[in-house]
């Protein structure tokens, strides 16, 4: 256990079988408690990485078992110590690739060995807080995933490593579905991310508009879950198990693929996800019309337009394949270097599907997020050089991004924060410029900057209590720093 906050209780219902709920009152931003990892490692299917730092690496293995890794430090580390001796003892070496940056499953059996040494390491906290934890073995086992479980990790450890007189197959496949339905990301140095069992924070219920967030420090992995908005007494806490900022289908699929569940929480019920438009497609057989999910809690259920005289339907696996080839376009466009074209190709996507998709739709939403970060940041639009129309833009995506966030994930979240700071410089400019050509005095340019101090200020709050070395922690602190100068030069003006 880790320090001695405990604001939660813990309860038992048929729904969600183990859960939190808040002891006491909570103010927003409240700690409610921390904990420290039962484990942490390598995420199924991972191209190969450092099994010290988490880097990615390519052609370093360890002098001692033959595994990636990256120096003589991570080869000693605490983390790679107990399987390096495993593996070097029987003389099992990591396979060659030849690619280094594909996925490959031989990583795969590296957190569920760390999470049994673990069990040896501190066998009371293995019975008290994982043994415990849900596995859903009986739906795991109809997935193919399960096949491929067996001969990765439950074959490879038990029969390939020689490990038969300290562990069965039976028991590597539970802490496999453990970590499966359990485990959550966790941001690691280069960027990159690893997973980690947190007992007390897994314990934590679902929900698609969470009230609780969770920060990761990177120098111990320890979490530090707090209150997003003011909780009563006895309220369910609630975690967001995905990415909030994606349609119904594809967060609803996620859930009941990777943790088992189907979704019926208020926001998956309502056909217009509380009336954000995440999921809404535009009717091209109509000119007003909408598309909308007629029942989102039953996967088959047709989608159709809203306009009576319309009558427009379409399948959910046509939509399920709609969503899954633009989603796609999306990872290439992510994968471009910062620069003008990652500006102008999203522009250009925008266009492409404006008649498509509901401007507030999920997939829509990512790519103005991400032009709301990329505007005043990239090589021909820097920030100090944009016209004021591109600084409305980013503006307007940073307020468009913000208003669905008031809604899904409501708080203080890290992506409230960082927008709050993208938010702040437009603002600043638009100001400055009219001040500039001498469209407003100096007192109203005084009244103007008042908004992007506050912007300021929320995200250096919210920011600064991230781990001071990730990007968010960093973006905290130059948010202070620039509030405190903002405000300086206000009284100079
Ligand atoms: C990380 S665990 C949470 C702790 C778990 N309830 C336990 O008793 O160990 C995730 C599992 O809890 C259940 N669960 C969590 N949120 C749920 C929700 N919103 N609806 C239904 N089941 C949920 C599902 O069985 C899911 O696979």
């Amino acid at each position: 256990m880790v320090d001695d906050v405990c604001h939660y209780d813990i309860k038992l219902n048929d729904k969600y079988g183990r859960y939190l709920t808040a002891l006491k009152d909570l103010s927003s931003g409240e700690i409610i408690f921390k904990d420290k990892p039962f484990v942490v490692g390598p995420k199924p299917d991972t191209p190969p990485l450092c099994l010290g730092c988490y880097y990615p690496i390519e052609n370093k293995l360890c002098s001692q078992c033959g595994w990636p890794v990256c120096s003589e430090e991570c080869e000693k580390s605490q983390q790679h110590a107990a399987e390096c001796k495993i593996f070097s003892e029987v003389k099992v070496r990591f396979q060659p690739v030849e690619d280094w940056t594909a996925s490959s499953p031989q990583l795969d059996c590296i957190t569920p060995l760390r999470v049994l040494l673990a069990k040896e390491q501190d066998p009371e906290r293995w019975e008290h807080e994982v043994e415990v934890m849900e596995d859903h073995k009986a739906a795991r086992q109809q997935k193919a995933t399960w096949s491929a479980d067996q001969v990765n990790i439950a074959d490879f450890l038990v029969d390939h490593c020689n490990l038969q007189n300290r562990f069965n197959k039976e028991l590597v496949l539970k802490v496999s579905g453990i970590l499966e339905v359990n485990s959550v990301e966790v941001p690691s140095r280069g960027g990159f991310s690893v997973r980690a069992l947190y007992p007390r924070l897994a314990i934590a219920a679902h929900s698609c508009v969470p009230n609780i967030v969770h920060t990761i420090t990177q120098d111990d992995n320890q979490v530090v879950v707090r209150a997003a908005v003011p909780i009563k007494a006895g309220e369910t806490l609630h975690l967001c198990y995905t990415y909030p900022l994606s349609p119904t289908p594809v967060r609803r699929d996620f859930l009941k693929e990777s943790k088992f569940f189907q979704c019926d929480c208020p926001r998956c019920a309502d056909p217009t996800e509380l009336g954000t438009h995440l999921s809404t497609l535009k009717c091209n057989k109509c000119d007003n019309g909408v598309i909308l999910w007629s029942n989102p809690l039953d996967d088959e259920a047709p989608w159709s337009c809203n306009e009576k005289n319309c009558g427009f339907k379409t399948s959910s696996s046509a939509v399920r394949k709609l969503l899954a080839v633009v989603q796609t376009e999306i990872d290439q466009l992510d994968a471009l270097e910062p620069g003008p074209a990652a500006i102008e190709q999203r522009e250009a996507m925008i266009n492409k599907y404006k008649s498509v998709f509901h401007p507030r739709h999920a997939l829509l939403l990512s790519v103005k997020h991400s032009l709301a970060q990329l505007y005043g940041r990239v090589e021909g639009y820097n920030i100090d050089e944009l016209p004021d129309l591109m600084l409305e833009r980013k503006a307007d995506f940073c307020r468009l991004v913000l208003k669905t966030l008031d809604v899904i994930t409501p708080g203080e979240t890290r992506m409230r924060g960082m927008i709050m700071y993208e938010l702040h410089a437009p603002l600043m400019f638009l100001a400055r410029n009219e001040f500039g050509l001498g469209l407003i005095t100096n007192e109203k340019l005084k009244e103007k900057l008042q908004e992007p101090i506050q912007c300021l200020a929320e995200a250096a709050r919210i920011l600064m209590r991230e781990d001071p070395q990730s990007p968010e922690g960093i973006t905290g602190q130059i948010a202070q720093q620039s509030m405190e100068q903002l405000k300086a030069s206000l009284d100079c003006l």
